[in-house]
């Protein structure tokens, strides 16, 4: 079996707490979800160079469930940019149990516009 690695960079690391378990124990799906638009917006807003607004969550793909006391880690890498969108490709993976064996657990594409002071898209690049 090939060893696959985690694409893109490294964004964001938390821990998932026991505050945020589903009715069958294991991490709300949400949770997960606004995470990655967190981790995805750092680099969305680093490459628009300002404020971004997400518009658009594609692909979403919910592969493993995420445990309390797993270290969720985001990464994330820009894969399209138009005149003031930009899609960034993120997964997640977990290191189960703090420490434990590494599986990605979620993967997705979030789509960013680059916003103004007023909230109207604005170019990417200026
Ligand atoms: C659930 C939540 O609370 S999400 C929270 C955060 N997000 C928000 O609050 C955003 C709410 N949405 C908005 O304010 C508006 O949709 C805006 C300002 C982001 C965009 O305004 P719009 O009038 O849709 O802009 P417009 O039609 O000009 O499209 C802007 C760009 O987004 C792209 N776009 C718009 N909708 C989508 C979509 N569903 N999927 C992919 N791209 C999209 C367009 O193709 C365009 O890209 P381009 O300039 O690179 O060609």
């Amino acid at each position: 079996m090939p060893h696959i690695q985690p694409s893109g960079e490294l964004t964001l690391r938390t821990l998932a707490m026991p505050r945020d378990v589903n009715v069958n124990g294991d991490i709300f799906g949400g949770w997960v979800l606004s995470q990655m638009d967190i981790a995805a917006g750092i680099t969305a807003g680093a490459r628009a160079a300002g404020r971004v607004a997400t518009v658009a969550v594609d692909a979403m793909k919910f592969i493993r469930p995420v445990r309390v006391g797993d270290v969720l880690c985001i990464y994330c890498q820009v894969a399209r940019v138009g005149r003031t969108s930009l899609a960034i490709e993120i997964e997640a993976w977990v290191l189960r149990d703090r420490q434990g064996d590494r599986e990605k657990v979620t993967e997705a594409v979030f789509t960013f516009v680059a916003i103004d002071g007023e909230g109207r898209p604005r170019p990417v690049d200026g």
